[in-house]
């Protein structure tokens, strides 16, 4: 698998943001550092997961950003995407790796030590481990793990530990100094009043 990039876009197809908006303008600020995961709300069809992540494919084409799809695997694979993300109510890390095959890229959700062993032993290239802080943005998550979850997940796997959930510019040189490669943000950017300067800030303090 070619290095991942560090910071994670997580698109944010909720009523009045724009997500392909705010991939044109963080595409040329993080380039080779950015990871792109399409990501639509569950009452989102197949036909518009299917049509969001060809276009966000066709932007991220010419900076060969790579694209992955959250949840829904056949859109990953229709679409030529680099590969997926699943959680604890999607398909299992196993079966997801058969279904993607051995180069694709597959994140896991893991919020302990123990879950995030047993996703990387069944074939997760990355963890997404979170939430960090309490977040608006999805509904239903457990308390956050803060920084000390997230240094206890990335001390038990060698795989790469995204830390997603509230995460700020802010929080990123304590995360990474518990041991996160990197962070995946909706809010962070799209909620930025300059989704470019708002990359170029996460970027700093991953590149540290
Ligand atoms: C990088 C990253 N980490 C965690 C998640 C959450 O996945 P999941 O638990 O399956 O929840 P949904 O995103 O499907 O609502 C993620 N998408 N990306
Ligand atoms: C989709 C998602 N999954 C999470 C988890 O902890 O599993 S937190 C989250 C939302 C992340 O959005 P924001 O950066 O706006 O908080
Ligand atoms: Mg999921």
């Amino acid at each position: 698998m070619p290095s991942l990039g560090r910071l994670h876009l997580i698109t944010d197809t909720r009523p009045g943001r724009d997500p392909l908006a705010v991939l044109r303008a963080v595409l040329p600020v993080a380039r080779t550092q950015l990871v792109v995961q399409v990501r639509v709300e569950d009452t989102a069809t197949d036909r518009q997961a299917y049509e969001l992540a060809r276009e966000v494919l066709a932007l991220c084409a010419p900076y060969e950003v790579p694209c992955l799809v959250n949840d829904r695997l056949h859109v990953a694979l229709a679409t030529g995407a680099a590969g997926g993300h699943v959680g604890a109510d999607d398909l299992p890390v196993a079966a997801a790796r058969q279904v993607l095959g051995p180069a694709a890229v597959l994140g896991a959700t893991a919020r302990e030590p123990a879950t995030a062993l047993a996703a990387v032993t069944a074939g997760a290239s990355y963890l997404g481990v979170g939430p960090c802080r309490a977040t608006t943005t999805k509904d239903g998550l457990p308390p956050p793990i803060g920084v000390a979850g997230v240094r206890a997940v990335a001390g038990a796997v060698a795989v790469p530990v995204i830390a997603i959930g509230g995460v700020t510019a802010a929080d990123v040189p304590p995360l990474r100094a518990a041991g996160a490669y990197g962070v995946a943000v909706v809010g962070a950017l799209s909620a930025a009043a300059d989704p470019a300067r708002a990359a170029e800030e996460l970027l700093r303090g991953l590149s540290c």
